[in-house]
């Protein structure tokens, strides 16, 4: 399915960060950085609290994030695509048997759906060392969020601003790469570990997508959760003896909510309309 990221519509003007002249680490030609000035498409005191970061999700941290955030918008990153190709024993997994947990790996074409959340202080990134970094061998990067729709007058109002993001390169010390959806199917409903059933992980991530972020098709991942349920169907496997507790409800987008001041003036303006089916 070709895909066609969301235009911002309400900032046709909003410096794009165009990735050809700078590196993922925000340097361009003449030696500026993009991550030290302030962050394009979210207005200043949002983005450069001294304190704030965007942390973005894209996998468990999409429907289970664990740590107190003040914002959680949708959206998506450019230059990666998903790939249930890090292993994992500590959260969903056994050093015996291991799992297998979302990464992203580089693709100069891909683009990446999940979700950014806003944390202030330390305490959510600390968290996230452990959780990412000691447990499951994520080092972080720097790169750009694209906010599927970003509202004027709101402070995620523009393009792109800089996020970080967990990430396990090929290499740590769990990395499996690629194998073949059935052979990383078939691995996912036989693991579990501390944090739940590998199956959960896959099908609450494909959840994630299908309601928060419906017009984007990630092919990995919904093959693969196919894969997961024909197995699972095969072998009798109850649903709920996988599917672990309800996830917590997440609050996003809050700034899509912003309605526009409707003045008098306006509301005069709005046709007439007939309900031809009542001829009235
Ligand atoms: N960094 C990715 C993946 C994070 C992830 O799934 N990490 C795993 C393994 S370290 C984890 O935290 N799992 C917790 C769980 O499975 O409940 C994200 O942004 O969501």
């Amino acid at each position: 399915m070709d895909y066609q990221p969301f235009r911002n519509i309400f900032a046709p003007n909003a410096v794009v960060y165009d990735g050809d002249d700078e590196d993922f680490n925000g340097n361009n030609d003449n030696g500026d950085n993009y991550f030290a000035n302030n962050a394009f498409g979210v207005n200043n005191n949002a983005a450069t609290d001294a304190t704030s970061v965007w942390v973005f999700g894209y996998g468990s941290l999409c429907w289970y994030p664990g740590f107190q955030y003040s914002k959680c918008v949708t959206g998506y990153i450019r230059g990666y695509v998903r790939r249930f190709w890090q292993g994992n024993t500590t959260h969903r997994g056994t050093p015996e048997k291991p799992g297998r947990v979302a990464t992203l790996v580089e693709d100069k074409e891909g683009i990446t759906w999940g979700c950014a959340y806003k944390v202030t202080g330390d305490s959510a990134l600390e968290y996230l060392k452990q959780r990412e970094c000691t447990l499951g061998g994520y080092v972080t990067i720097d790169t750009k969020f694209f906010p599927r729709v970003a509202v004027e007058n709101s402070d995620i109002c523009g393009e792109a601003f800089p996020v970080l993001v967990y990430i396990a390169t090929d290499k740590n010390a769990h990395w499996l790469g690629e194998n073949s959806i059935s052979s990383i199917a078939q691995q996912i409903v036989d693991s579990s570990g501390p944090s739940g059933h590998n199956v959960e992980y896959v099908l609450k991530l494909a959840n994630f997508m299908k309601e928060e972020i419906s017009e984007a098709y990630d092919e990995h991942l919904f093959c693969l959760e196919k894969s997961v349920r024909d197995i699972l169907d095969e072998r009798k496997i109850p649903l709920r003896s996988v599917m672990g507790a309800a996830p917590q409800r997440i609050r996003r987008d809050s700034h899509e909510e912003i309605q526009r001041p409707t003045t008098f003036e306006f509301t005069s303006r709005v046709p007439e309309t007939r309900l031809r089916c009542l001829n009235i």
